[in-house]
Order: structure tokens, then C-alpha cells, then sequence
């Protein structure tokens, strides 16, 4: 099974501090940095887009996992290569027949290419992808905002990827905290998006490494 990464959601951070509360995360434990694009469309918020990304790049040369919440997937790709994102992932909900073309132009630029779902998604949208794609992307709430309830009943799409796909990256995101990590990381999921739980912890170091370790005991049962 892939390793345990743990990614903070910069969407709860103080965005007028952005670079220092990225590096305050790195310094942290952080693996991957988890930014949340939203274009007002596909999701009822504006956050931010490839300039962000490229400012923050020069300050910080961690893997930058972005989460495109848009209703036109397709027209950012070459925005993002060029500001330096590391992970470019997608919704299936808007990219839909032509999600393979859109993995390759992914690739083709240099970055990871992720495919997330909705909670009303079914999982076996994605199947099609398993050869292609990176990392899979259960969302555990509806995409949005951040600070929102952890939704149970999204945990079983985790379980069928992890049995059917033992070496894929599977990222859960949304509403996760030490309270809910054990149900994603017992159902196989290996990156852990947090954003309200890591930022509002008042040890976030302490947060990160507890967050990997409930994914470590995790995988040591799976491999059993
Ligand atoms: O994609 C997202 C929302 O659409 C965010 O990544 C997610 O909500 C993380 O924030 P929190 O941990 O506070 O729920
Ligand atoms: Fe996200």
C-alpha cells in the first residue's frame, strides 16, 4: 500500500499569511500541502487559482496537492503546470467522457492527475481511470467549504478502491480529525486531507503525527 501522507487544507489557514502559515505546516510534518480551488460554479465559493499557487511556489517547495473544484477542469491544466502545482486533481462530476484525455494532458504537463468524486458519486465512475490515474479523491463532504460534518456513508467507496486497488493513492477530504481518522484509515485510505483540525489544533505538530500514526496501525493490519 502507498505511504501515508498527511495534507493540511490551506483553505483554513490565514490566507493574508499565506507562505508562512504553508511553511509553519511543512515545519509541522506536513507531506503535501492541500489547496482548494473554487471557481463559484461547480461549488457555491470563490477560493483561489493558479497565480496563488505560483506566488506560493517560490516559497515553499513541498508537493502542492491541488483540488480543482471547477465546472471546466480542462481550461486550467497549463495554468497550474506553469505555476507549479505537483498533483492537478479533478472532479469526475465535471470532466465525465472525457476524463482520460484530460489525465494524459495532465501528465503530459508534468503533474500527478487525481480524480475525486462527490459524495452522491458512485466509486465505479472511477474504475475506467484505475490505470491511468494517480490518486483517487473520496470527498467525505460536499465540496464547498471547509469546516464541515464528516460523512460516514462516503467510507465504503474507500473500502471497494482498497480492495480492488491495493497500490493506488486514495485521499479522503473533508470533516477529518483524530475523532473519524481510524474509519478512513481502517477502509484503506493513505492520504489524509485536514484542514479545520490541523490549522484550529493547538498543536498541530502533535495533530500531524497522530493523523499518520492512526494510518500506520492501519496499514500494519492490512498487511497481516
Ligand atoms: O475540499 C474541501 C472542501 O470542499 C476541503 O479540502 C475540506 O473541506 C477540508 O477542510 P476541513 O478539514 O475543514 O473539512
Ligand atoms: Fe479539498
Amino acid at each position: 500500500m502507498p505511504s501515508a501522507k498527511i495534507a493540511p487544507s490551506v483553505l483554513s489557514s490565514d490566507f493574508s499569511q499565506l507562505a508562512a502559515e504553508c511553511k509553519r505546516m511543512v515545519e509541522d510534518g506536513a507531506d503535501w500541502l492541500h489547496m482548494d480551488v473554487m471557481d463559484g460554479h461547480f461549488v457555491p465559493n470563490i477560493t483561489i487559482g493558479a497565480p496563488i499557487v505560483k506566488s506560493l511556489r517560490k516559497h515553499v517547495d513541498t508537493f502542492l496537492d491541488c483540488h480543482l473544484m471547477v465546472t471546466d477542469p480542462d481550461k486550467w491544466v497549463e495554468d497550474f503546470a506553469k505555476a507549479g502545482a505537483s498533483m492537478y486533481t479533478f472532479h469526475i462530476e465535471a470532466a465525465g467522457k472525457d476524463s482520460r484525455a484530460l489525465i494524459d494532458k495532465i501528465h503530459k504537463l508534468g503533474m500527478r492527475a487525481g480524480v475525486a468524486v462527490k459524495p452522491k458519486t458512485p466509486i465505479d465512475t472511477v474504475f475506467p481511470l484505475a490505470d491511468v490515474m494517480d490518486m483517487c479523491l473520496v470527498m467525505t463532504v460536499e465540496p464547498g467549504f471547509g469546516g464541515q460534518k464528516f460523512m460516514g456513508e462516503c467510507i465504503e467507496k474507500v473500502k471497494v478502491l482498497r480492495e480492488k486497488f491495493p497500490d493506488l493513492d486514495i485521499e479522503v477530504d473533508g470533516g477529518l480529525g483524530l475523532d473519524n481518522i481510524d474509519i478512513a484509515a481502517n477502509a484503506g485510505a493513505n492520504v489524509i486531507v485536514a484542514g479545520t483540525s490541523i490549522f484550529g489544533s493547538p498543536d498541530p505538530a502533535d495533530t500531524i503525527s497522530k493523523l499518520r500514526a492512526s494510518v500506520g496501525t492501519a496499514q500494519e493490519k492490512f498487511q497481516k
